[in-house]
This record gives structure tokens, C-alpha cells and sequence, in this order.
């Protein structure tokens, strides 16, 4: 069986989203996915969402086999449970390649680390990023 890890925020659901799962999913036969908890979320505005509501959603996802709520402070103990052949970084993920295959390395995790494409719709108007709908909805909503 070819586990794939997939992790990130996951806060307000978009088909960025959707295609990176899909993408990961495609690349073997189980995709789990690591939700960042809110605390670990650092590198830019906290989510909205509670951790077990974005981890709920994700779980809900077609190509997903099960979802899991990330470690508070070792970001690889729930690679280690999930035990990945693939580890697949987002288009854009804000993580080195060779930095996490060199870790995974480390911990004598056998896995290779992919990197994601960029979704790139066929229709106007999408909004593909959490930060960019908060922004709309502070637009429009306020
Ligand atoms: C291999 C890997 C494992 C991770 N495990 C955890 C974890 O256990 N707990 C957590 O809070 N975040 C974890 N993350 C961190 C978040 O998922 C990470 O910050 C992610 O890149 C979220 O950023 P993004 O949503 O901007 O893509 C992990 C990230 C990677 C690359
Ligand atoms: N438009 C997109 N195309 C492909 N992958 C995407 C897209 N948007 C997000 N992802 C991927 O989904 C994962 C989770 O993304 P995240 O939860 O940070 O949402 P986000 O929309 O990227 O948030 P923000 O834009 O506010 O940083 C990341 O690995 C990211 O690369």
C-alpha cells in the first residue's frame, strides 16, 4: 500500500485546496493529511476555523483517507504514525524539499518528498487562497 502524507492549514476551503489533495492523492494509493494546528501557525495570520473543524472538513474530502490534527510542537511524530512512500510539499508550501527529506532521513523515515502544481482554473473570478477571501469578505461584508 503507497501511503502519501499532504499537511497544511486548511482553514476556508478553496479548489487550490482540492487540487493539491487530488494531486497528492494521484501520486498513491492512501493520502492522510496533517492539519497545522493554529499555534503552529506562524508564518502568516492564524486560521479562523478551530483545528478540529479544519480537520474535520479535510477528512470529509474525496481523496482523503483520514485527517489528523498536527502535533503541538514535532511537526514529524504524525509523519512518523502515518509512516509515508510520498510526502508531498504544496505548490507553495513554505518548506524546503531537501530540509524535509533530509529530516525524514534523520528519523530514518524511507520517503520521498514531492512538490505540488499550482491550480490554475479555467474560469474568472477565483479566489484560490484563504487570505485573499478573508480580505473579500472584510470587503464586502464590513
Ligand atoms: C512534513 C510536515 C509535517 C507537519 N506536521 C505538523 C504538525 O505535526 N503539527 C502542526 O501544527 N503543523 C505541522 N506541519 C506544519 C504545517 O502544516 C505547515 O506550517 C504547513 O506548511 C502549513 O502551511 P500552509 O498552510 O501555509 O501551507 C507540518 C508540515 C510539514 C511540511
Ligand atoms: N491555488 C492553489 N493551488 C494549488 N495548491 C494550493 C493552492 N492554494 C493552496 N494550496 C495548497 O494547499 C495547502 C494548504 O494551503 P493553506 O491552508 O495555506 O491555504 P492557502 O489558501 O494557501 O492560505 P493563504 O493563501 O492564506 O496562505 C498548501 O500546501 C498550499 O500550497
Amino acid at each position: 500500500m503507497t501511503t502519501v502524507v499532504a499537511q497544511g492549514t486548511f482553514d476556508l476551503l478553496h479548489p487550490g485546496h482540492l487540487h493539491y489533495l487530488r494531486e497528492a492523492a494521484e501520486m498513491g494509493e492512501e493520502l492522510h493529511v496533517i492539519v497545522a494546528r493554529r499555534e503552529n501557525v506562524t508564518h502568516k495570520d492564524p486560521p479562523i476555523l478551530p483545528n478540529e473543524q479544519r480537520r474535520e472538513m479535510v477528512a470529509a474530502l474525496d481523496p482523503v483517507e483520514a485527517a489528523v490534527v498536527g502535533h503541538d510542537d514535532d511537526i514529524f511524530v504524525p509523519v512518523e504514525r502515518i509512516d509515508p512512500d510520498v510526502l508531498v510539499l504544496g505548490y507553495d508550501q513554505h518548506h524546503d524539499r531537501g530540509d524535509i527529506a533530509d529530516a525524514l532521513a534523520e528519523r530514518g523515515i524511507d520517503c520521498v518528498v514531492k512538490r505540488a502544481s499550482q491550480y490554475e482554473p479555467d474560469y474568472e473570478g477565483a479566489v484560490l487562497s484563504t487570505g485573499r477571501i478573508v480580505e473579500r469578505i472584510l470587503d464586502q461584508r464590513q
